[in-house]
């Protein structure tokens, strides 16, 4: 479904070139929930402009089903952290779900439907007719995912999309985006810096080194599917899990690199 093959990034600055990323090679199946997780600075950031095609590599490429990205692809939603600056405040919280499909010109009838289900789905079928600025934070973020829910797009890519949100309304956010994902079936790619939120949420954690980064390790998260805040987080295995990544991100943090990427 998306594929990044060997990709590298050096930017050009008056202090001379900065190699963000080294190389980055993955794919990522129909379907699947990956975390990506990384120290500060390992170009997560980097890596998901050049995935949306908002930016292009210096080298390698991104194959979304096999076709090369060289512009943000239309089958493709960005949820970013800061909800606040990616909502429109002078439309309603329906207007605000509904431009993206207006954009595409699709007919109202199927707009509203579309429009009805993402707000259901995310808990605010009751306030469509707000404002984002009469909402919380959370229920903002909400707004956020419900506009990319209602796009339908094949690939979801979050950049820390909780970060700016609160501990309970954080949890309640992680777990609506299980639901969304299992009933949607889409391709996420989730960016995030806590690490029990990566084990908790994927199926999957992808660990970045430090810049100039490359692949630190890609590891499977074999816990059950059916995931709870209580009981999931509460199992040997999560615990055994967080830890790992933990190590991992120390690792990295200290300039250790994978073997075969130490050249
Ligand atoms: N526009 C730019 N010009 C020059 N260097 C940049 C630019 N954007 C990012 N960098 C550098 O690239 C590296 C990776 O940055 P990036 O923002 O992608 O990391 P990140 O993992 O998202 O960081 P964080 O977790 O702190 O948000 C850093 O060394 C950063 O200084």
């Amino acid at each position: 479904m998306l594929s990044v093959r060997g990709l590298k990034k050096v930017y050009q600055t008056d202090g001379g070139p900065i190699e963000a990323v080294r190389n980055l090679t993955f794919d990522l199946r129909p379907g699947e929930l990956a975390c990506l997780v990384g120290p500060s600075g390992s170009g997560k950031t980097t890596l998901l402009k050049c995935i949306s095609g908002l930016m292009a590599p210096t080298e390698g490429e991104v194959l979304l089903n096999g076709v090369k990205v060289s512009g943000p692809p239309k089958k493709m939603a960005v949820v970013f952290q800061e909800y606040g600056r990616s909502l429109f405040p002078w439309m309603r919280v329906r207007e605000n779900v509904e431009l993206p499909l207006k954009n595409q010109g699709m007919p109202k009838a199927q707009r509203d439907k579309l429009v009805d289900e993402a707000l259901e789905a995310v808990g605010l079928d009751h306030v469509p007719m707000s404002y984002p600025w009469q909402l919380s934070g959370g229920m903002q973020q909400r707004v956020a995912i419900a506009r990319a829910v209602a796009y339908q797009p094949e690939v979801l890519l979050m950049d820390e999309p909780f970060a700016a949100v609160d501990a309970q309304t954080r949890a309640d956010l992680e777990d609506l985006i299980r639901t969304v994902w299992r009933k949607l079936g889409v391709t996420v790619l989730f960016v995030t810096h806590d690490i029990d939120e990566s084990v908790y949420l994927g199926e999957r954690v992808i660990i970045l080194s430090s810049s100039p980064t490359v692949i630190q390790e890609d590891l499977v998260i074999d816990l059950p599917d059916e995931r709870d805040q209580l009981n999931t987080r509460s199992l040997p295995r999560f615990t055994e899990l967080r830890h790992h990544v933990y190590e991992q991100i120390q690792l990295a943090k200290a300039g250790h690199r994978p073997a075969a990427a130490a050249h």
